[in-house]
């Protein structure tokens, strides 16, 4: 991977955004991106564009990207229509870089877009319930319930009014994990307000409000042990990677010294696995991947983007991504280990809880945030001296695990 470069990041706000449709907002991700890099539209060679729910909401169901892409005068190259779930982004990520290493061109475009929120929220939320195998959804369900039995359930913590059915997902993993390791509502809440409180430096992030761990307690409740804060919410927007070979770098005359190194990206499945099983967790199998294909390990990462759907989510993941020892994904953040100018800063945009979660552009985003970082234009939320940086993006459910794992690691 060591002559794929990141030359150019751009992306919308995150938000609400009636009024841009997904060729707009496609737009503006790519032409900051382009902007960014210093080049010409007519430079990309190949595109790959991550969306999953236009199908649903627009009634757009194929050649979204052709589509997005031809109405910004971008036509004549490849390009690759990607639904990975909530992992759309950073596969259409992967794919440029394996169609750079393959020789098949030498700079490619990676985009993603998303339009979800809708006034009619039954039909808003209803996008995520095929976001698993719906032929098994009761045998899933009832396994996932499973995970969150003993726990009991505070009378009122359940919220009256319709939500995402991954919360209820994150909920079983959140009172699984509560009842293994002794994990806490207050160490979810401390995810949160880390998340929130970093978001309050990041102007495209979606909310920018500080929250201090009780707040985020007292917080209406969605399903127990998540509070409102705690979940990520209903976003649109895009953001956009320009990606190249390092003999591109030197033939177009880019600024080498804002390019950003690939040194890996691993896409996984999940499977059937036993609920003891952490270490089998396809997240935890792709990072292993991910930093032997890096030639690093976990302690040398000096700042990650994990995917926060929840709270929860974070504190599993930086578990699996060996951040710390299994079970001790809540302590970390309460010890303020995960907060800027901690010992392994997560989430410094804000992450999905804050910043917002367009799913098919997400996984875009967080390459976005670590390129910021990596070349010290952070501003008032830059981590000192970030060399080596990680993303990890999951998307979709099978079983008791994501049905898709990215993993990403950059280097300065
Ligand atoms: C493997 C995987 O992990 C795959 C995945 O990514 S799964 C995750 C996919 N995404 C989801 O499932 C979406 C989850 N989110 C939700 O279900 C809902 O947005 C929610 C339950 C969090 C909130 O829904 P809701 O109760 O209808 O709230 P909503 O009407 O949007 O907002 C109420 C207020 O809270 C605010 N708000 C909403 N989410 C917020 C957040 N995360 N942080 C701070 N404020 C928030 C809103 O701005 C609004 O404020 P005002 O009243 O001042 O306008």
């Amino acid at each position: 991977m060591n002559d794929i470069y990141v030359i150019g990041v751009g992306m919308t706000p995150f938000g609400r955004h009636l009024d841009l449709d997904m060729k707009a907002l496609t737009r503006q991700a790519v032409e900051a991106a382009l902007a960014d890099a210093a080049m010409q539209k007519e430079q990309l060679e190949a595109a790959f564009f991550g969306n999953t729910s236009q199908g649903h909401m627009e009634g757009q169901h194929m050649i979204r990207g052709q589509i997005a892409l031809r109405a910004m005068g971008i036509g004549r190259i490849p390009v690759v229509n990607i639904e990975n779930a909530c992992a759309s982004g950073s596969s259409a990520f992967a794919l440029a870089c394996s169609h750079l290493k393959s020789g098949a061109g030498d700079v490619a475009l990676a985009v993603g877009t998303e339009k979800m929120f809708s006034t009619d929220k039954a039909r808003m939320f209803s996008v995520f319930d095929s976001a698993w195998d719906i032929s098994r959804a009761q045998e899933i369900r009832d396994s996932l319930m499973k995970l969150g039995r003993e726990v009991s359930v505070p009378e009122g913590s359940t919220s009256p009014k319709p939500y995402s059915v991954f919360m209820d997902v994150y909920a079983a993993f959140a009172r699984s994990h509560m009842r293994t390791f002794g994990t806490t509502q207050r160490q979810l809440a401390a995810v949160a307000a880390k998340n929130h409180n970093h978001s309050v430096h990041n102007p495209l992030s979606q909310y920018r409000v500080a929250y201090t761990i009780d707040e985020i307690l007292a917080a209406p409740p969605i399903t127990y042990p998540l509070t409102l804060p705690m979940c990520s919410p209903i976003s649109d927007g895009a953001a956009a990677a320009i990606l190249c070979t390092g003999k591109a770098l030197k033939r177009l005359n880019l600024d080498a010294s804002r390019a950003i190194r690939v040194l890996a990206s691993v896409v996984q499945s999940g499977s059937d696995r036993d609920e003891s099983d952490y270490r089998s967790h396809c997240t935890a199998l792709a990072a292993t991947k991910a930093y032997e294909l890096a030639g690093v390990g976990a302690a040398d990462i000096s700042v990650a983007e994990v995917h926060d759907a929840t709270a929860m989510g974070e504190i599993i993941q930086s578990e699996n991504l060996g951040f710390c020892e299994f079970g001790m994904g809540g302590v970390i953040a309460e010890r303020g280990e995960t907060s800027i100018g901690g010992r392994i800063p997560i989430n410094p945009s804000g992450g999905l809880e804050s910043k917002g979660h367009p799913v098919g552009a997400t996984g875009l985003a967080q390459i976005h945030e670590l390129v910021t970082q990596l070349r010290g234009e952070a501003g008032t939320r830059q981590v000192e001296s970030a060399r080596l940086a990680l993303a990890e993006n999951g998307g979709g459910l099978e079983g008791i695990e994501e049905a898709v794992a990215c993993i990403t690691i950059l280097g300065r």
